[in-house]
């Protein structure tokens, strides 16, 4: 590809067809791990152990003598170094970055499994990770360019570096004191994914660059959990710039080497509720972007995206140019599930094609855009359709001339389904071209123009937004439209010199003001995710943690009347279930939400799906929910390793309080001993055992047992049995607090 050309500026755009480069390495044991324990290895293809290894094995979950095998493009085993690493995946991406192509590296994998250490490594020159050694080759490259050509070509080269943490962007350039709390916008610019604001800082050289990465990583949020003592809260992108210039000739482009925060199975991590929150929302973004490559495999029309930060930054499918995964494992039993997600979820990876996309060179003075100095991230091409890329390799100039003509936004995806199953069996399998620069000859696949390639969404890029348009698409519109005025605001209001001063008050008033908008904006986030969590525990049959997510939810969305529906649909359900007696066959957790699911759970093995959730129908601990939600703490959570969520809007109130209780009946268990203790005490309508209750007092009891019997309008009878918390909240002068607060002062049995 490219071969024989004088000066790489003066090629023409060239679009072909590729995948993503999935590799597989395997860390080697730890000193807490059993050799016996060690269930994954890598092989030849068809078992072949002398030739490099392709293959990842594990045995099934469930069954030690079946094994499953999953194929990649290179798989590096235990003892595999960095440099074999480096040397056979990545270097021969440089070039290609160098003739023009973004290129994208990401490391994927569950926590503690080496991304870290495969990303940016050791400090010895042995233990360095691929960060620092493709910084040093493409330094190395830049001399060389500028050598060969005697100083007619420059190389400038700059660095922007962030990290996505709880799904908000933070400049790792910046000293944290500079972090606003809603973090840095993200805008679609073209086709690519801008982060606005972000610090984009020249480097000359490696030294520099040593610097600033240290001095960044410093920034970067990480903390000891149970399974890794420096785990990475936080995904963290890096990108470098290579612009290349000879005279009026422009080309730019783009890597980002990205090291994912790693997905957790909190029922083993023991994590603390500031690591909980940061582990729901890695697992949430691991779990989209599972959810993206699902879409992708199965051509789907909307692929979810923007359903986090991380997704719309990684943007797989969508960023033309060279993309390699590393999946990282853990060869040790005790990850044993978690590798199986991983690995389904990079098999069905692997399978996404992406036209890979030579940037344009840009001519100096020409009015078509330059990359913006306001802080790029993943510089994804314009998206056009395949027609107009190809055509452009011949048309050159004439055919850019007319972009402006095109639709804003088309794209393709392709999958390696083919649409017409038979069509697949006709196209010759061409073995000899490479379809990509990174593809071996024996993985490569059909060329672009022998694929039966599915061009998506182009009918409806030509005429602004169809009738038919789906409400997710208006929905994704309106969003779209919304984060863009924002972020343009945001870009506005940093590129408008000079600021002027404005008074301390002002300034205080301000950041009042963006923590309230923040405030809102988290609650209202809160509760998407309860109903995303809802949703999945629904469609992986839990509905009983389901209900929960959807009650807790309600206090979000209070006067919605389809979550109401869904809940009493549920409730029915529930209460069928228990009659016929199925319920105890469902699995339930006390840990009911994302957190502790692993991203990639979905695409398991139907064999293995069930098996590692625990079976807990009991209500037994319901009074240990319960007293949970009594005692939430301070920060909304009720317990440091629980992740049940108590609305801060509600707390305290009556309001909170009636809503607590009438939670606890809608999920249909029976009454623990002390509900059960308080309704025994209260039918009793002695004054003076009511008097004995937490926060009654003498004449609150007679009041209370006057309300009891009718009060004055009564008949003084007695006789009306209360069976029910809520009900009891419901008598007149008895408040829901009230009745919280008698049931706590009382001793379980
Ligand atoms: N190939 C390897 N060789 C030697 N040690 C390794 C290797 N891979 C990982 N390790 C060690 O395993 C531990 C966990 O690795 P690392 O921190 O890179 O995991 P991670 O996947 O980034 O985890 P997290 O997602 O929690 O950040 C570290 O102590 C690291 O040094």
């Amino acid at each position: 590809m490219n071969s024989g050309r004088n000066s790489v500026l003066n090629a023409k755009p060239v679009a072909i067809m590729g995948g993503i480069r999935v590799v597989a390495r395997i860390r080697p044991q730890q000193n807490s791990e059993l050799e016996k324990d060690c269930i994954v290895s890598a092989t030849g293809p068809d078992g072949d152990a002398s030739s490099q290894p392709t293959v990842v094995r594990i045995p099934s979950f469930k069954n030690e003598n079946e094994a499953f095998s999953f194929q990649f493009s290179s798989v590096y085993d235990q003892a595999s170094t960095q440099q074999a690493i480096f040397d056979n995946e990545i270097t021969p991406t440089i070039k290609h970055l160098f003739n023009g192509f973004d290129v994208t590296i990401f490391a994927y994998g569950v926590t503690g499994t080496g991304k870290t250490h495969t990303m940016r490594g050791g400090k010895s020159l042995a233990e360095r990770g691929i960060i620092p050694r493709l910084l040093s080759s493409t330094y190395r490259r830049c001399r060389k360019i500028e050598k060969d050509s005697a100083g007619a070509t420059s190389v400038g080269i700059t660095l922007s570096y962030y990290e996505i943490y709880n799904d908000k962007v933070f400049d790792l350039l910046e000293a944290p004191e500079k972090r606003t709390m809603s973090g840095l916008h993200l805008r679609d610019n073209g086709g690519k994914t801008v982060v606005v604001g972000l610090t984009e800082r020249p480097c000359k050289s490696l030294k520099e660059f040593e610097k600033i990465y240290d001095e960044a990583n410093v920034n970067r949020s990480t903390s000891a959990t149970k399974l890794n003592a420096h785990s990475s809260r936080s995904h963290a992108i890096l990108c470098f710039k290579v612009t290349m210039t000879t005279g009026d000739d422009v080309r730019v482009s783009t890597a980002s080497a990205i090291d994912l925060a790693g997905s957790e199975d909190n029922r083993r991590t023991d994590n603390g509720k500031e690591r909980l929150v940061e582990s729901a929302s890695i697992n949430k973004s691991l779990f989209v972007l599972a959810k993206c490559v699902e879409a992708i495999s199965q051509n789907q029309a909307r692929i979810p995206y923007r359903e986090s930060k991380m997704t719309r930054i990684l943007s797989l499918g969508q960023n033309n140019g060279l993309t390699v995964m590393i999946l990282n494992l853990a060869p040790s039993r005790s990850y044993h599930l978690d590798t199986i997600s991983s690995l389904n979820f990079a098999n069905r990876t692997k399978k996404i094609e992406i036209r890979e996309l030579e940037n344009e060179p840009i001519t100096k003075g020409c009015s078509r855009a330059v990359p913006t100095s306001t802080g790029a991230s993943m510089h994804r091409q314009p998206l056009r359709p395949l027609a107009s890329t190809i055509h452009n390799t011949t048309m050159g100039a004439k055919a850019s001339s007319k972009q402006e003509d095109k639709p804003a936004k088309m794209f393709s995806v392709y999958s390696d389904r083919p649409r017409n199953p038979s069509m697949a069996t006709q196209v010759p399998r061409d073995t000899t071209k490479r379809s990509s620069p990174l593809k071996r000859p024996s993985e490569a696949g059909p060329s672009a123009f022998n694929r039966p390639a599915k061009r998506r969404s182009l009918d409806r890029g030509r005429g602004g937004p169809s009738r038919a348009m789906s409400k997710e698409a208006i929905e994704d519109m309106i969003e779209k439209k919304v984060t863009d005025l924002l972020a343009t605001r945001a870009m506005d209001h940093a590129s408008a010199a000079p600021v002027p001063e404005i008074s301390e008050e002002v300034q205080r008033r301000l950041e009042l003001l963006e923590k309230k908008i923040d405030g809102h904006d988290d609650e209202r986030e809160q509760g998407l995710t309860f109903l995303l969590m809802a949703k999945q525990h629904g469609a992986r049959g839990e509905n009983k943690s389901a209900l929960r997510m959807f009650l807790l939810a309600r206090d979000y969305f209070p006067d919605n009347a389809k979550l109401a529906s869904k809940i009493e649909r549920l409730q029915g359900k529930l209460q069928d279930q228990r009659r016929t007696g199925q319920g105890s066959a469902e699995p339930d957790k006390r840990m009911t939400n994302e957190e502790s699911r692993r991203p990639g759970e979905e695409v398991m093995d139907s064999d293995d799906k069930n098996t590692r959730v625990r079976h807990d129908d009991s209500c037994a601990n319901d009074d240990e929910y319960r007293a949970g939600l009594e005692g939430t703490n301070e920060d909304g959570y009720d317990s440091a390793d629980s992740f049940r969520y108590r609305t801060k809007k509600a707390k305290g109130s009556k309001q909170a309080a009636a809503n607590r209780i009438r939670r606890e009946e809608d999920t249909g268990c029976p009454d623990s001993p002390r509900t059960k203790q308080l309704l025994g005490i209260i039918n009793s309508r002695e004054v003076e055992k009511i008097r004995l209750l937490q926060g009654v007092g003498k004449k609150r009891a007679e009041a209370m047992v006057e309300a009891l019997c009718g009060g004055e309008e009564g008949d003084g009878s007695c006789q009306v049995v209360v069976s029910s918390l809520a009900q009891l909240g419901n008598v007149r002068g008895i408040s829901f607090k009230t009745v919280e607060k008698m049931r706590s002062g009382l001793m379980a049995s």
